[in-house]
């Protein structure tokens, strides 16, 4: 029985487009300034990961390196999160999320099934992105933020700690996401998955993986409550 919905973001509740061409512009023109903050401990313990990965090199081009490649890195994304706190609460970022997924979230949580995202974005950024979408603050749904200081998400060691976080048995978990290699890993952890497979963000369907076009589909292939 499925107790708990763990959703992937980019490509599963938010079109990759609005990653890649709103997010990632957005942190792009704030990071340089932002690398030069040597008083913010995060920026100064980001930097120091990047030293250690990355000795000799400068921070600001490893970062940009990195976001050309929507390489998930963790120190980028610690760094991303703390650019995008400023647009989301001022109003010149907005959540576009896909429009079936806060319905679907507010009808599972209203019949009893718990929430909890899974993304390589921060968990600073997670909140941000779910507190300030264009359908209100939906924070309030999800009772658990995971990102990669759990573990990287193509590693099945993730959802095992995930689902123990969580006081649940790996097959009382539904993970979504869009991509084949986090789906595997969480199969091999245990958890019941599905695919989304949105056109607009050009999917490749992974085999071996129950697939589904939006969350209204997945609602109906698992039945859960509408
Ligand atoms: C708060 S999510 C910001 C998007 C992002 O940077 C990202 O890397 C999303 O990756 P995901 O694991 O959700 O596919
Ligand atoms: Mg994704």
């Amino acid at each position: 029985m499925i107790r708990l919905v763990l959703l992937d973001i980019e490509g599963t509740t938010l079109p990759i487009s609005f990653v890649r061409d709103v997010m990632f512009p957005y942190a792009a023109k704030a990071l340089p300034a932002l690398m030069e903050d040597h008083t913010n401990p995060q920026v100064v313990g980001a930097r120091a990961d990047i030293a250690i990965s990355h000795p000799g090199e400068d921070p600001l081009k490893v970062c940009q390196d990195w976001m050309a490649k929507d390489e998930k890195a963790a120190p980028l994304k610690t760094l991303q999160g703390i650019t995008w706190r400023q647009g989301f609460e001022d109003g010149t970022l907005r959540a576009d999320l896909y429009k079936d997924v806060p319905p679907a979230l507010k009808a599972w949580s209203k019949g009893g099934l718990r929430l909890a995202v899974y993304s390589s974005g921060s968990v600073p950024s997670q909140k941000l992105l779910y507190g300030y979408t264009e359908q209100g603050d939906l924070t309030p749904l999800f009772d658990g933020f995971f990102d990669l200081s759990t573990g990287g998400k193509k590693d099945a060691a993730s959802y095992t700690k995930i689902a123990t976080a969580c006081a649940l048995k790996p097959e009382e978990i539904l993970f979504l996401s869009d991509i084949g290699a986090e789906l595997d890993a969480a199969k091999k952890a245990g958890l019941q998955i599905c695919q989304l497979v949105r056109p607009q963000d050009k999917t490749v369907p992974h085999e071996g993986a129950p697939q589904a076009a939006d969350l209204n589909d997945v609602t109906q292939k698992f039945s859960l409550p509408a």
